[in-house]
């Protein structure tokens, strides 16, 4: 199988239908984080009455021209049992309280000197001066919320105002990781010989997953052996709508991942991408799970589960990639390495509203150097037809952070 174009890869994955979406009811307190799955629509106005916004006097605006108005009468907020405004009188009224019939004005208490039981108006307000009018937060029947929005505070503040005590949500994504590789250890494993080396790729992969609000189901480190691989795969199946593996999946004799891969019963979607770097990257189909399956270089597995897990993820709920690719501004020259897409780190930084990209501090060899996604990073994307780049030339730069 040739490699595919960047475009045509991300073209597949986008075109993927989900079956069955999996969603919950969730109570609204733990409901932050998760993506909503029904359109939130007000079912009654707010305020359902016109209310006061400060504090003051509930007056008839044709009344001020009096000068001199009659309190009779205290209306708390949350007082239910309003009495009738009479002409020529004013109802002490406050920030909350429903204005009483009769009222259409809120004279504030700055605005009147108190003389017994009588206020002077001493600066008169415009007609209808601080009534929160009927709906003035919403209407009856206005779609408020979108199905697909993720729930955030505002959206908590609002269905809490809804006295929305429950809310349906997509159920966040299942992501199994596991690293394949006789080489590595885990966190905090003893190390035997200098052939060995720590296992990032699944901490790395773990940390997007909850990032981008999936669940992490960590299976830790295989050994390259088929049957093991093949075994840890299954199990992951199981429990996982999107099975991440790192390592494995280019020629080397011990590269077996690939190989399980071919043999489950799934659709393989694609294998291998012309970019720069993950080109053997692959990604599978079963039913409504995915497997993808990484190449194990560190630098190289954070950023094809960047492109390629983090849309997966967002699919399975129904929602929009969020990972943006802004423009910015080349502080430097651009060395493009080879003819396939490349996604160089780099330093993005917003300075008075415009992008600009450095390379700091970034080194350069192989895909192994993860500390390149240290500092303020991004991914400077340069497609498969695009060449070295001059300073002060404007490029494309995926926003990762
Ligand atoms: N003859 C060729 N050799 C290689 C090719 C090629 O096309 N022809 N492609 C290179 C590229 S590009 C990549 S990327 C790697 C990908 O290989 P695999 O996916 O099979 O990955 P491994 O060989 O298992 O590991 C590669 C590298 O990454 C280290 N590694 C693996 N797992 C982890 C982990 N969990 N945490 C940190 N580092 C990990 C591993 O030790 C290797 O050094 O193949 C190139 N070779
Ligand atoms: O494709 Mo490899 O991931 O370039 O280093």
């Amino acid at each position: 199988m040739s490699f595919m174009h960047f475009d045509e890869s991300m073209k597949i994955l986008n075109e993927q239908q989900i079956g069955t979406y999996k969603m919950e009811r969730r109570p609204l307190l733990s409901a932050r984080g998760y993506i909503l799955a029904e359109d939130i629509v007000a079912e009654e106005n707010s305020p359902e009455a016109p209310t006061s916004g400060m504090d003051g006097y509930a007056v008839r605006h044709e009344d001020l021209a009096l000068g001199r108005l009659k309190i009779s009468g205290i209306n708390p907020a949350g007082n239910s049992e309003l009495e009738e405004l009479r002409p020529g009188e004013a109802i002490k009224t406050f920030t909350g309280s429903l204005m009483p019939p009769g009222s259409d004005t809120l004279i504030p208490i700055e605005n009147v000197t108190v003389e017994g039981d009588e206020i002077i108006i001493d600066e008169p307000v415009p007609y209808g001066f601080s009534v929160r009018p009927v709906g003035e937060n919403y209407v009856e029947g206005e779609r408020l919320i979108a199905a697909g929005t993720p729930i955030d505070y505002p959206q908590i503040g609002v269905l809490s105002s809804l006295n929305r005590c429950h809310v349906t949500v997509y159920a966040k994504p299942r992501v199994a990781i596991l690293a394949t590789g006789s080489e590595l250890l885990e966190l905090g494993e003893p190390q035997s010989h200098t052939g060995q080396i720590r296992s990032s790729n699944n901490y790395t992969i773990g940390a997007i997953v909850e990032r981008y609000g999936a669940e992490a189901i960590h299976m830790g480190c295989v050994g390259d052996d088929r049957k093991r691989i093949a075994a840890a795969v299954d199990n992951a199946l199981v429990q996982a709508d999107i099975v991440v593996s790192t390592g494995g999946v280019s020629v080397g004799d011990f590269d077996f991942v690939k190989d399980v891969v071919y043999a489950l019963d799934a659709e393989v979607l694609f294998k291998g991408v012309r970019i720069k770097p993950g080109q053997h990257i692959m990604v599978a189909r079963r039913g409504d799970q995915f497997i993808v399956a990484l190449p194990g270089f560190a630098y190289s597995s954070t950023v094809t589960a960047l492109l390629y897990v983090v849309p997966l993820i967002m699919k399975l709920q129904n929602t929009q990639n969020p990972i943006e690719r802004v423009r910015a501004t080349l502080r430097e020259p651009f060395k493009k390495r080879s003819k396939k897409a490349e996604f160089t780190a780099c330093n993005l930084r917003l300075e008075s509203g415009e992008y600009f990209v450095d390379f700091q501090g970034k080194k350069s060899g192989t895909s192994a150097i993860l500390t390149n996604m240290l500092g303020p990073v991004g991914l400077l994307y340069t497609s498969e037809d695009e060449g070295d780049k001059d300073a002060g030339e404007t490029v494309e730069v995926l926003k990762i952070l």
